[in-house]
């Protein structure tokens, strides 16, 4: 994937790739090198969300039938070196916040409830590690603290965090600022502006070792707690503590706005799409149709695995995006195997399943008397458990000599029925 390109540190040419991505080895080779201690995370969520403007706080909002916050919470729980989340939520947004750890099988969530401010929120998130007698609750070595409405957070930037918390005792993502920053008079008047290649944003995820943050808020005032919004600052003025700054991705960006809520789920398609696996039948029209999906879709990291590959079930759970090619006359009970290995794996909790069944070679009369009706059935049954299963039959004979196989007719039905 493509990485964020800087023209110099302070300036990215780059509006964002989607999600930052080191090369691999260099994630495992941390990880497997460094993290040999206890490191916990609270995600503070105990907003009300003015900005967005919307009923309900953006964390529990919405996005591809999950909220936000469960996003967020998946990027810490597929961790293995991650151990407790604490999230910490409006006291009246609690069972809320339960049924969300339910559903989405969140299996490493505590949920505490929130102050008036931010600060007061984290406070409270922290203080669950501090009766040091629960065992079941042991204080972490290094504590992670993270906006819960930043759902893009990779494991390589949270492994350098952790890191350099454990050596400098605090650390913190930064990212070059897009505007200028100017002070103005009481009158709307320019004061001054700042030298921008010398400022950052200072961005989140925030890593300290634990004993010092705890200590930064037990000996804050009540002025921090009421107006303060960065949390390295505390580090530094009550335990003199000097945060290390790691440049982040464009991605750590804080939904704020509604226009936010649709960015991130631009991001989540992409993201989703970015891969599928073909099942080709093993007619030869369906091979060669497969070869030319293969050839055109090669923006996307693709499997072609034959239908009868005893396997291909194994492959299935690789991806999110499936397209079955079969010819007419062919049964829909390949719909029904691949949505019974799909569910039994558990494998819509999370993110939609999509599943195109492409039929070849229909005629008008074919597709007329083709028994769609168990088909469109079982899709308005999958859609309920996260699966979009939509149905495309193509016929052959209107195809024109050139240029296929854009010259095709497809029929396309929405077996979704919408
Ligand atoms: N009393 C508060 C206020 C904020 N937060 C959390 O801090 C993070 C960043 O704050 P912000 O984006 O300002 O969220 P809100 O306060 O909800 O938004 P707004 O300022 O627009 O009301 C969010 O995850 C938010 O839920 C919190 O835990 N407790
Ligand atoms: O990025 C941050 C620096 O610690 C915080 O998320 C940010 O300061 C929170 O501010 P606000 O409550 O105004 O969104």
């Amino acid at each position: 994937m493509e990485q964020d390109v800087c023209a110099s540190s302070d300036r990215p040419l780059n509006p964002g790739c989607l999600l930052s991505r080191d090369a691999e080895w260099s994630t495992q080779r941390m990880r497997d090198a460094a993290v040999d201690f206890p490191v916990a995370v609270v995600l503070p969520a105990g907003g009300s969300g003015e900005r967005m403007g919307l009923p309900t706080p953006k964390q529990f909002c919405s996005i591809l039938n999950r909220p936000l916050i469960s996003y967020t919470v998946q990027a810490f729980e597929r961790l293995s070196w991650i151990g407790t989340i604490v999230v910490v939520v409006p006291k009246e947004n609690h069972d809320l916040m339960l049924d969300i750890v339910q559903k989405f099988n969140h299996t490493k969530v505590t949920v505490v409830n929130g102050g008036s401010t931010r600060h007061r929120s984290i406070f409270n998130g922290l203080q669950v590690f501090s009766n040091i007698t629960d065992s079941l609750m042991p204080k972490p070595k290094v504590i992670i603290i993270h906006d819960a409405v930043r759902p893009f957070v990779e494991e390589d930037l949270l492994l350098k965090i952790t890191l350099a918390a454990k050596e400098q005792g605090a650390s913190g993502a930064i990212r070059p600022l897009v505007s200028t920053v100017i002070a103005t008079t009481s009158e709307n008047f320019l004061d001054h502006s700042l030298e921008r290649t010398k400022y950052r944003a200072s961005e989140m995820p925030q890593g300290f070792l634990y004993d010092i943050i705890f200590q930064a808020y037990q000996q804050c005032s009540e002025f921090d707690f009421e107006f303060g919004t960065e949390c390295l600052h505390l580090a530094l003025q009550y335990c003199g503590t000097n945060a290390k700054l790691i440049d982040g991705p464009p991605t750590l960006w804080k939904v704020t706005y509604k226009r936010d809520l649709a960015a991130a789920e631009a991001i989540i398609k992409e993201t989703l799409s970015m891969s599928v696996c073909i099942i080709p039948g093993a007619e030869a029209e369906v091979v060669e149709l497969a070869k030319t999906l293969e050839i055109n879709l090669n923006t996307m990291e693709m499997d072609v695995i034959p239908y009868a590959k005893q396997s291909y079930m194994d492959c299935l759970l690789k991806t999110r995006n499936f397209i079955h090619v079969s010819m007419s006359g062919s049964t829909s009970s390949w719909i029904n195997e691949v949505v019974k290995t799909l569910e039994e794996a558990d494998h819509a909790r999370l993110y939609p399943l999509v599943i195109i069944w492409v039929q070849l070679n229909i005629t008008k009369q074919s597709a007329e008397s083709n028994k769609m009706d168990d088909l469109i059935g079982l899709a308005t049954e999958v859609l309920q458990r996260n699966v979009l299963l939509y149905g495309i039959q193509i016929d052959l004979s209107k195809r024109v000599a050139t240029p296929p196989p854009t010259s095709f007719q497809p029929r396309n039905l929405n077996l979704r029925g919408d």
